[in-house]
């Protein structure tokens, strides 16, 4: 029987509704991962909401718990860690040593970095720090980087022109260390309306993915950290980068539908859970070069 991967993620969890890790959590457990959740910070909600109570992980405590893993003997069976929102730069500092501290037990984990940053016009709060932290210092060690337009175009100090020019600045980023950049949501001048799209960039090639653009009274939190989530997991499980990509935002989409039939604003991940585990739509990425 093959065996169940483990993978240890690093990022936010809020008490209701779901982004971080209580958006990625459920699904990657349902596609059949063993999850080892660590929480940055527990908030009571996410920051869209404009307000919430709560507090960010002390960051010695991200090592410590690290070592209480290897201490019973199990940290060499980590297969992956995955991080996402970080409360503080410090905090991005102890993960880098974890996941270093990781490849000392288990030379083959794979790291993917959500580089969350806070964007005023989208009202998802992060310090500040944390942006040149991600630039700096963990796309470097990143085998998988995830950005959406906004932190692609921070990244590369600029915004786009074109499909294709979004294309160069996610090629520019493998230049830093990354295996693979996943651009979750591409915004360029000339993008038709009615498409989300998203590409991944590898050493072997580029795909580009079209899936129907929905329409959202108040627009849904916790999608990109669904989308890291499911593309590790798919990984995890022995998809290419390919099929985990087209897998990825087959069962994203599912959980959108469900989400916009249900009305509601918080993902709909537990009445999506078997069209995340077995997704309807299929969408398939186009090979593009530049
Ligand atoms: N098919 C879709 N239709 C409408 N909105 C979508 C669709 N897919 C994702 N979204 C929304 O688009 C935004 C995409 O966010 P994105 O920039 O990819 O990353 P993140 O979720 O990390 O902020 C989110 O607000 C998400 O709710
Ligand atoms: C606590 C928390 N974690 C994670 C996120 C990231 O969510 P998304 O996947 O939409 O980028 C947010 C966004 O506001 C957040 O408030
Ligand atoms: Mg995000």
């Amino acid at each position: 029987m093959k065996r169940t991967p483990h993978l240890l993620a690093i990022q936010s969890h809020v008490v209701f509704g779901h982004a971080g890790n209580s958006a990625a959590v459920f699904p990657m457990q349902r596609l059949g991962v063993n999850v080892w959740p660590l929480n940055t910070v527990q908030f009571s909600n996410h920051t869209q909401y404009g307000q919430w109570a709560g507090e960010v992980l002390v960051p010695q405590r991200i090592p410590e718990l690290v070592e209480g893993i290897a201490a019973i003997g199990e940290l060499g069976h980590c297969d992956a860690v995955l991080s996402g929102y970080l409360g503080s730069a410090s905090q991005g500092r102890a993960i880098l040593g974890v996941v270093a501290r990781i490849k000392a037990v288990n030379p083959n984990v794979l790291y993917l970095c959500d580089p969350v940053m806070g964007h005023p016009e989208k009202g998802c709060s992060v310090p500040a720090e944390v942006s040149d932290f991600l630039l700096e210092e963990a796309a470097t060690m990143a085998d998988f980087l995830c950005p959406n337009q906004l932190e692609l175009d921070s990244f590369c100090g600029r915004t786009p022109h074109s499909l294709f020019d979004c294309l160069a600045m996610a090629r520019s980023l493998l230049a830093r260390g990354p295996k693979a950049v996943l651009v979750k949501h591409l915004a360029y001048p000339g993008k038709p309306d009615e498409s989300f799209e998203m590409l991944l960039v590898t050493a072997e090639g580029s795909w580009h993915l079209r899936r129907p653009l929905l329409a959202f009274p108040k627009q849904p939190v916790g999608v990109g950290d669904l989308t890291s989530g499911l593309f590790l997991a798919r990984v995890l499980l022995g998809d290419s980068l390919v099929a985990a990509f087209e897998f990825t935002a087959s069962a994203v989409h599912e959980v959108l539908l469900e989400t916009q039939a249900c009305g509601s604003y918080e993902l709909e991940l537990v009445r999506a859970q078997d069209r995340i585990a077995h997704p309807r739509v299929r969408f398939e990425a186009e090979s593009i070069s530049l």
